[in-house]
């Protein structure tokens, strides 16, 4: 087990290269089990969902490699073998393993997935899907059994508006027979990304991104080659840090209409930005002013951003609200921040942030993925060193974070935890 070692108070300078999106990866490498032949998507990112994913294939029969991006897989010998546990326990989206499986096999057993803890996130939405279009869905001592004869094309209104739902119904109904149309889907770019690989497969999929997708069925998928998207919650951590320490820092790679709503959140902080075709340019902030922000599906607010600006609102000039409308317990990094100095408290889905205050280095915990990318802003601004634990959920979504850090002029490594240590977090 290791930790991050901060040394703050290093200007960043220079440019950072965004990683493929975690969160299309996640849902790309299940998709290609509904294919018959190889699969190749390229400019993957290298962290521990991926990795994680590419062992859930192996153990299903399909042939993976993987040089560090890009990525191909041959489904054509895979099995519906059941993974009631194991390594669908590491992460969120191994939910997506459901919608493939029962898309090519009519049957699958996966474990209930884990993922950051962040309050309820209940799957009622994916087995609603799933049972719409003909499956027979039960929960056996935390997995999740389903078995259809034959899928068929449904009409699924969704009651809530989820990601996860509106990209697993879509695997599932790839390959069902006859036309579904899911309603209130979710229009985040990463479904889009999902809809562009299973159409170069070969399925016939009308409408993703916007709130009605159709899907017509097909009997098969064949292989192809994809580039997934850049990562636009990476990029916007680096945005943040840009604004928070930077002296100039240059994000290449990345979609600027998909950051829409952080760009103009920084503006009106007072930051500069100047947005290309694939770039984003922040430059050095002269005093930030306080604002108010509210996390909503896309393209509002990402929720997946709501830790890290939490971080740089504490540099802010008056008092910040920051509400989380999607997750009712994402609030686990201002503990940690406010034992580095934060002036923090939160009120139900509210954080109420009074700055600016001087961060002091110290040692946390990150008890969730963007919880770390937060304390990791807090230890690059903070005056003194700070030890980050929990770096495993880091690692879950940030490729080469301290290669990529280090390369903008940070101070930040990695140590093994000592034996102490190891058994303080065993007993915690
Ligand atoms: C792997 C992945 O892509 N993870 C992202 C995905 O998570 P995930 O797909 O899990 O998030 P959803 O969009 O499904 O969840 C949104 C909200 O809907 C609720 N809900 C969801 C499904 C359901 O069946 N019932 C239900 O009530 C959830 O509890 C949550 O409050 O989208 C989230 C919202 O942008 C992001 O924070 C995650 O980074
Ligand atoms: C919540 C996140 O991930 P997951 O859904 O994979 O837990 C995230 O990426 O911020």
């Amino acid at each position: 087990m290791e930790k991050l070692m901060i040394a703050g108070g290093y200007p960043l300078k220079g440019t950072v290269r965004i990683s493929g999106a975690k969160n299309s990866a996640v849902a790309l490498i299940p998709a290609t089990i509904l294919a018959d032949s190889p699969v190749t998507i390229e400019g993957l990112p290298n962290i521990s969902d991926v990795q994680i994913l590419k062992g859930l294939l192996e153990e299903l029969g399909g042939t993976v490699s993987f040089n560090e991006s890009d990525m191909t897989v041959d489904p054509s010998s895979m099995i519906s073998m059941p993974l009631p546990n194991g390594k669908v326990k590491k992460l969120r989206a191994s939910y997506y393993l459901m919608g493939a499986m029962l898309g090519r096999f009519k049957k699958a057993v996966i474990g209930l997935p884990g993922g950051c803890h962040l309050g309820p996130r209940p799957i009622d939405q994916h087995i609603k899907g799933f049972e719409a279009l003909g499956a027979k869905v039960t929960n056996e001592q935390g997995a999740i059994y389903l078995r259809a004869d034959e899928l068929i094309g449904a009409r699924i209104y969704l009651d809530v508006v989820s990601v996860g739902a509106t990209i697993n119904i879509m695997l599932a109904a790839v390959r069902a027979k006859g036309r579904t149309i899911i309603e209130n889907a979710a229009k985040e770019p990463e479904i889009i990304d999902v809809a562009t690989l299973l159409t170069n497969m070969g399925a016939k999929i009308k409408g993703a991104g916007t709130d009605v997708i159709r899907i017509d069925g097909v009997d098969q998928l064949h292989g192809c080659q994809h580039t997934i998207i850049p990562d636009r919650i990476e990029a916007g951590t680096y945005m943040i840090l840009g604004a928070a320490v930077g002296e100039g820092v240059l994000i290449d790679n990345v979609i600027p209409q998909h950051l829409e709503s952080l760009i103009a959140k920084l503006r009106e902080m007072g930051v500069k930005i100047e947005a290309g075709d694939d770039q984003v340019f922040v430059g050095p902030a002269d005093q930030m002013k306080a604002v108010d922000i509210k996390t909503l599906v896309y393209p509002g607010f990402p929720t997946d951003l709501q830790q890290p600006i939490t971080t740089l609102l504490t540099n802010a000039v008056g008092t910040s609200m920051v509400t989380d409308t999607i997750y009712s317990a994402r609030f686990k990094h201002i503990d940690e921040l406010r034992r580095m100095n934060g002036n923090i408290k939160v009120e139900g889905r509210t954080a109420i942030i009074h700055g600016p205050v001087k961060l002091q280095g110290a040692k946390v915990k990150a008890t969730d993925l963007r919880a770390g990318a937060a304390l990791v802003i807090a230890g690059l601004m903070a005056e003194g060193v700070t030890e980050v634990t929990g770096v495993e959920h880091i690692d879950r979504g940030y490729s080469h974070l301290v290669e990529k850090l280090n390369g903008l002029g940070a101070t930040i490594w990695r140590e093994n935890l000592t034996q102490e240590e190891q058994e303080q977090i065993k007993n915690a």
